[in-house]
C-alpha cells in the first residue's frame, strides 16, 4: 500500500476505532451544521424575491428554508459540540495507548541512543495530542466541503463568473499551506535545542547535580546556556510565525477586493434586470461565507498537514517498532544453563557511532561460575554487560547461551532469567518494600522473600534505620519521605537484585561502589556461598564488574578487559603467576592498602 494510503487509512481507522459511534452521529451532525448558513441565505433572498414580486408561495418558501435551517443548526450545535469533543478525548486516549504499546514494544535500547530515532520519538510523544485532534480535524474537512459544495452551487445559480471568487479563494489556501510548512521546519530545526534545554533545566534543578553546580559556581553558566538557547529557538518560530502571518494578510486583501468588485458587478447586473434584488442579497450575505470558507479551508490544509505529518511520524514508528521488535527471536529462554555462555568473536558499537567499544571477543562463561570483569575506565565492562542482558546484539559475532544463539531468544523471557544491580541505579521513590520487592513483580507480596533479599543485600540496617521499617516512604518528593545516602540506596538496589532467587545471569555492574572495600567483600563472600548452592542447581552465572580485587579475587573466572577487548583471564592465582596487567594491577593496589 502506498505510504499516503496507508497513513490516511491510520488516520481514519484510528479516529472511528476510538469512538466509532460517536465519529458517525458528529458525522452527520457537522455535515449539517455546514449546509445551514448558505442555505438560509438562499431562504432570505427568496424571502426578499417573494415580497418584490409580491409572490405568497415564493415568501412561504423562503420563511420554512429559515426556519427550518435555524431548527436544524440549533439541534446541531447543541448536541455536536460535546459529542465532538468526547470523540477527541477519546482519539487522544486511544493514541497515548497506542503510543505506549508501541514504544513498549521495542525490546532493546538503540532507539534512545540514536539523535535521529530519539528527535522522532520526542515529536511523535510531543504531537501525541494533535493526533487526537484528528478526530475533530476529520470532521472538519467533512463539514468544510459540504459547506463549500453548497456554497458554489448558490453562487453558481446567480452567475456562472461568480464561481471565480472561491477559486481567488484558493490562493489563500496555497499560503496557508506555505506558512504551515515553514512553521513546521522551524519547530523542528528548534527540536535538537529544546532537548538540550530540558537536559540543562534537569541538570539545574537536580538536587544531586547541586553540589558540583555550586562548588564549581556553575550555576550562571547554566542559566546563561538556557536562556541563550531559548532566545535562538523562540526567534527562529517566531520569524515563522510572522512570515505566514504577512503572507496570509497580503492574500486576504486582495480577495477582499476582488469580492467587493463582484457585488458592485451583481448590483450592476440587476439594475439591467439580469439579476433579482434577492440575488443581490445572496451575494452580499454569501461574502463572509466565502470568506469563512476559505479561511476555514486554509485553516484545513495547516491542520490537515498537521495531523497528517503527526500519522506519517507515528506510522515510522510504528514500523520502526515492527523492524526492531526482535519478532524472529521466538526461542524460548533456557529454565537451566548446562554448558554455559559463549562469546565467540563479539564486537559492537553504539547506535549512530562508528567506533568500535568491543572487538573481537572470544570467551567462555561456564554454567555455575563467579565471573569478574576488570579493566579501566572506559574499557566496555558495562557494554559487555549490556549485551549479555540483551539490551543491544553484537554489531559482529555472536552470544551463545548453552549454544543457542542469544539473538533468536525471546527478549522479555531472556529477562525474566536475569537480575541485575548497577552503580547508576534507579532511585524508585517508592515505600522501602517496594522497592526492594519490584525485583521479582510475581513474588512482590511474597514477605519472606522481601526479608531473604533485604538480608542477602545486607541492608537490614538501613531498614532498621527508617521511621517506618519497610512501609516508610523514600525520597524528597514527599512530604514524609526519606532520604538515603548513595550507599545505602545501594543496599537496597542490591536487595532488589536478589529477589529473584535463581536467575540464570545475574549482572552486578558496580552496585556496591559506594560501600566501604571491607563492606563489600563481607557482602561478596555472603553472597558467594549462597550463589554456590544455588548454581549447582540451575547453573546460573554471576557477571560481576568491580575494581576492587579484594573482591575480584574471589571469582571463579576473572576476565580482564582493555581498550574493548579480552587481554587476559583465568583464576587469581593464574593471573598473578602470569604476570601481566592483572598481576600489575593487584600489586598497586594491593600496595596502597599497605
Ligand atoms: N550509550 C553510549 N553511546 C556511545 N558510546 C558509549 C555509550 N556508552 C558507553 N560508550 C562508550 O563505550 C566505551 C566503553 O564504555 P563502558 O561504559 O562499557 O566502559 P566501562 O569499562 O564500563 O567503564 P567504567 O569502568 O568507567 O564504568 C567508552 O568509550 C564509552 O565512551
Amino acid at each position: 500500500m502506498p505510504k499516503t494510503f496507508r497513513i490516511l487509512a491510520l488516520w481514519l481507522g484510528t479516529s472511528f476505532r476510538a469512538a466509532p459511534g460517536l465519529m458517525t452521529i458528529s458525522a452527520v451532525l457537522v455535515a449539517a451544521r455546514a449546509i445551514t448558513a448558505p442555505i438560509q441565505t438562499y431562504g432570505v433572498s427568496r424571502l426578499v424575491d417573494g415580497i418584490a414580486s409580491d409572490q405568497s408561495s415564493t415568501i412561504a418558501l423562503g420563511i420554512a428554508i429559515i426556519v427550518g435551517c435555524l431548527a436544524i443548526s440549533f439541534v446541531a450545535d447543541g448536541l455536536g459540540w460535546p459529542l465532538q469533543d468526547t470523540a477527541q478525548e477519546r482519539m487522544a486516549g486511544r493514541v497515548h495507548a497506542d503510543l505506549l504499546d508501541v514504544t513498549a514494544g521495542i525490546p532493546g535500547l538503540s532507539h534512545h541512543e540514536r539523535p535521529d530515532v530519539a528527535d522522532r520519538l520526542e515529536l511523535v510523544r510531543e504531537r501525541a495530542w494533535r493526533m487526537g485532534v484528528g478526530a475533530e480535524v476529520l470532521l472538519w474537512a467533512f463539514a468544510t466541503v459540504t459547506n463549500t459544495v453548497t456554497v458554489l452551487a448558490l453562487l453558481g445559480s446567480v452567475h456562472p463568473l461568480l464561481l471565480i471568487l472561491p477559486l481567488l479563494g484558493g490562493a489563500r489556501i496555497w499560503s496557508a499551506y506555505l506558512s504551515s510548512t515553514r512553521q513546521q521546519k522551524a519547530w523542528e530545526d528548534s527540536l535538537p535545542q529544546e532537548r538540550l534545554v530540558d537536559r540543562l533545566i534537569e541538570v539545574a534543578k537536580d538536587p544531586r547535580t547541586g553540589l558540583e553546580l555550586r562548588v564549581f559556581g556553575l550555576g550562571k553558566v547554566l542559566l546563561d546556556r538556557i536562556f541563550a538557547l531559548q532566545t535562538e529557538r523562540f526567534e527562529r518560530r517566531v520569524a515563522a510565525a510572522r512570515w505566514g502571518g504577512k503572507v496570509d494578510g497580503s492574500v486576504r486583501l486582495v480577495f477582499g477586493l476582488a469580492y467587493a468588485a463582484a457585488i458592485v458587478w451583481v448590483i450592476a447586473l440587476a439594475r439591467d434586470g439580469q439579476a433579482t434584488a434577492g440575488d443581490v442579497v445572496l451575494v452580499l450575505l454569501l461574502a463572509p461565507q466565502v470568506d469563512q470558507m476559505t479561511g476555514g479551508i486554509a485553516q484545513n490544509v495547516y491542520w490537515v498537514g498537521e495531523v497528517v505529518r503527526s500519522f506519517s511520524r507515528y506510522d515510522w514508528l510504528r514500523e520502526y517498532a515492527k523492524q526492531n521488535s526482535w519478532r524472529s527471536s521466538a526461542t524460548p529462554a533456557p529454565e537451566r544453563l548446562t554448558s554455559g555462555i559463549e562469546l565467540r568473536d563479539v564486537g559492537f558499537s553504539y547506535p549512530g557511532s562508528e567506533s568500535a567499544v568491543l572487538s573481537g571477543i572470544s570467551l567462555t562463561l561456564p554454567a555455575g561460575a563467579a565471573v569478574a570483569l576488570v579493566g579501566e575506565n572506559g574499557a566496555g565492562k558495562t557494554t559487555l554487560v549490556k549485551l549479555l542482558a540483551r539490551m543491544y546484539d553484537p554489531t559482529t559475532g555472536s552470544i551463545r547461551i548453552d549454544g543457542v544463539d542469544l539473538a533468536t531468544i525471546q527478549p522479555d523471557e531472556w529477562r525474566s532469567q536475569l537480575s541485575a544491580g548497577f552503580q547508576d541505579l534507579v532511585k524508585f521513590e517508592l515505600t522501602a518494600r517496594e522497592v526492594v520487592a519490584i525485583g521479582d513483580v510475581a513474588r512482590a507480596g511474597d514477605e519472606d522473600a522481601v526479608h531473604t533479599a533485604i538480608a542477602r543485600g545486607d541492608a537490614e540496617s538501613v531498614i532498621a534505620g527508617l521511621p517506618h521499617g519497610l512501609d516508610s516512604q523514600l525520597g524528597k518528593k514527599f512530604t514524609d519521605g526519606v532520604e538515603l545516602s548513595g550507599g545505602q540506596w545501594q543496599r537496597l538496589a542490591l536487595a532488589r537484585a536478589f529477589m529473584r532467587e535463581r536467575p540464570l545471569l545475574l549482572l552486578l555492574d558496580e552496585p556496591t561502589a559506594a560501600l566501604d572495600p571491607e563492606a563489600e567483600h563481607r557482602l561478596y563472600e555472603q553472597y558467594a556461598e549462597a550463589a554456590k548452592v544455588a548454581a549447582a542447581e540451575t547453573g546460573g552465572i554471576t557477571v560481576l564488574v568491580s575494581h576492587r580485587f579484594s573482591t575480584v579475587r574471589m571469582a571463579d573466572l576473572i576476565v580482564v578487559m582493555h581498550d574493548g577487548r579480552v587481554e587476559e583471564f583465568g583464576t587469581h592465582p593464574d593471573l598473578l603467576a602470569a604476570g601481566g596487567r592483572y598481576a600489575e594491577l593487584f600489586e598497586l593496589q594491593a600496595r596502597a592498602y599497605r
